[in-house]
């Protein structure tokens, strides 16, 4: 840590933080035990569980806690499941303070020991200075980072007035929040000066970033049926349609060998690339092979760092995630599944407009026209989040700055993430307040991987930095104020 500019205040805060690293270790070991994953429906019983602790978290820092009934939702086979209450969460009320809301999601993705995890996923493991566990940096690890750095403020002296945003839906599309955000934006968010989310990594192993923008995510469903009951292969292969067969001609035709998605029209609306632009990621420092290494594949499908970036920050991509109602266990079964859902997604960035990428999906009709199948086909699309792109020139970007350079001593990067935090782009949209968002994990953090980490110095020097952030933020914004009330006097 480089504390050679720090006051007395941080360096008491900072001392507090490494006094009781082993708590917070702890808080997070307690977290990460529960499978609170928003995408199994059977499990959204300890995803509402996980949000009972989260309030009580905020509750016992002297927070005021609002968890907010959202209602149920209905699964595509017609089951109602009860959708997890949504924290609103606030500490401190001082007008002469900036209100600061925190946004974090506790819900996970799905992970079993047999995936390939070393450990038990829901097991907080400590191996060589990394914290292995589901959910241990997406996201509950910088959710309690930004409460404990929280606590240690309160524990001195407040300088800025809290707000949170805890949900248990992000996994699954943040379902039912954008509603709420709308509900309330005239309420809750109405004093809220500045928006931090901490749901994303760094583009590097070991240097720190700010991101700016990142791509949205639309997931698509792909149904194909023929009759009501699976067939012997025996019996019937040879002389029907079969719907995995047209599954996989249909999931053929969205994208090439290169990654050039093959869709007509949907590179159209894809924002120009700037000279500005290409210069910048010509500076961005970027290790290719450290990248390579850390997914685990041989070769990317562009060689250099120009391309890659570009890929993932500024174009489309399409994905293709599974295959429901497909054989998937080990062993042979001579069956014809008789209805099959193809899962796909595309990441879309600035212009692209959702309802304009829906339509052009329609693509995969005319595919399966010509194959003259007699099945039935249902293309839809439950989940849509748009892409998100910041300011970088605003104070919130300032103030992380100087919190990063003075925690880990050096400049972070600014960059764009090629995921998705659905509500980035609703609190821009619904609330027009400045967002930033401020990871704190490292790029080998394995996000919705196996064995999923967070070091443990990102962990505690994560905190360290949030706490940095609320000086500066703070003597940020009563520096602004003061220089605009002296320009309304002039
Ligand atoms: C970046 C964030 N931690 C995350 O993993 N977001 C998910 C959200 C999502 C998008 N579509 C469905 N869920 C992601 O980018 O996959
Ligand atoms: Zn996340
Ligand atoms: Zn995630």
């Amino acid at each position: 840590m480089s504390s050679s500019s720090s006051s007395e205040l941080e360096l008491e805060i900072f001392q507090y933080i490494d006094g009781h690293q082993s708590d917070f270790i702890k808080d997070l070991k307690e977290w990460v035990a529960v499978q609170s994953d928003s995408v199994q429906p059977d499990l959204r019983k300890e995803v509402i569980r996980m949000m009972v602790l989260a309030a009580d978290r905020l509750a016992a820092l002297g927070a005021t806690v609002n968890s907010v009934n959202l209602g149920s939702h209905q699964l595509p086979n017609g089951q109602d499941l009860p959708l997890p209450p949504v924290i609103l969460g606030e500490l401190g009320k001082d007008p002469q303070n900036p209100t600061v809301c925190f946004y974090g999601h506790v819900d996970v993705q799905p992970a079993k020991k047999e995936d390939g995890w070393k450990t038990d996923p829901y097991t907080l493991t400590e191996i060589n200075g990394n914290l292995y566990g589901r959910g241990a940096t997406d996201n509950k690890g910088p959710v309690l980072a930004w409460i404990n750095a929280v606590e240690t403020f309160r524990a001195l002296k407040l300088v800025v007035n809290f707000k949170f945003v805890i949900e248990g839906m992000e996994e699954a599309g943040s379902l039912g929040l954008e509603k709420l955000l709308e509900e309330e934006n005239q309420c809750f968010f109405s004093d809220v000066d500045y928006i931090v989310i901490s749901d994303n990594v760094w583009l590097s192993n070991k240097k720190p970033a700010l991101t700016y923008g990142s791509r949205g995510n639309a997931c698509f469903l792909v149904e194909v049926e023929c009759g009501g009951k699976d067939l012997h292969s025996g019996t019937f292969g040879g002389i029907i349609h079969e719907p995995l067969t047209d599954l996989i001609a249909l999931l053929d035709s969205l994208v090439d060998p290169t990654g050039h998605i093959q869709i007509p029209g949907i590179y159209d609306s894809v924002a120009a690339l700037t000279e500005e632009e290409r210069k910048l990621y010509e500076s961005i420092e970027f290790d290719l092979e450290e990248h390579k290494k850390n997914s685990g594949v041989k070769k990317f499908l562009y060689g250099t760092k120009e391309e890659i970036l570009l890929h993932l920050w500024r174009y489309p991509s399409l994905s293709i995630h599974g295959i429901e109602g497909a054989f998937h266990e080990p062993g042979i079964k001579t069956v014809i599944p008789s209805k099959v859902i193809g899962k796909f997604s595309i990441r879309q960035v600035p212009h692209m407009d959702l309802s304009v990428v829906k339509r052009q999906v329609r693509h995969l009709e005319g595919v399966f026209s010509r194959r003259n199948s007699p099945n039935k086909l249902k293309v839809s699309m439950p989940l849509g989040a748009k892409p998100w792109l910041a300011d970088v020139n605003d104070p919130l970007y300032k103030a992380a700055r100087r919190a990063i350079k003075k925690v880990f001593g050096e400049d972070p990067d600014f960059i764009r993430d090629g995921s998705t935090v659905p509500v980035a782009r609703m609190f821009q949209t619904i609330t027009q307040k400045s967002v930033i968002m401020f990871p704190i994990g490292a790029a080998d953090d394995g996000e919705h991987s196996q064995n999923e980490k967070i070091s443990r110095h990102n962990y505690i020097e994560g905190t360290k930095v949030f706490a940095a952030f609320f000086l500066e933020i703070s003597k940020l914004h009563r520096h602004l104020h003061e220089t605009s009330n002296m320009e309304i006097k002039n």
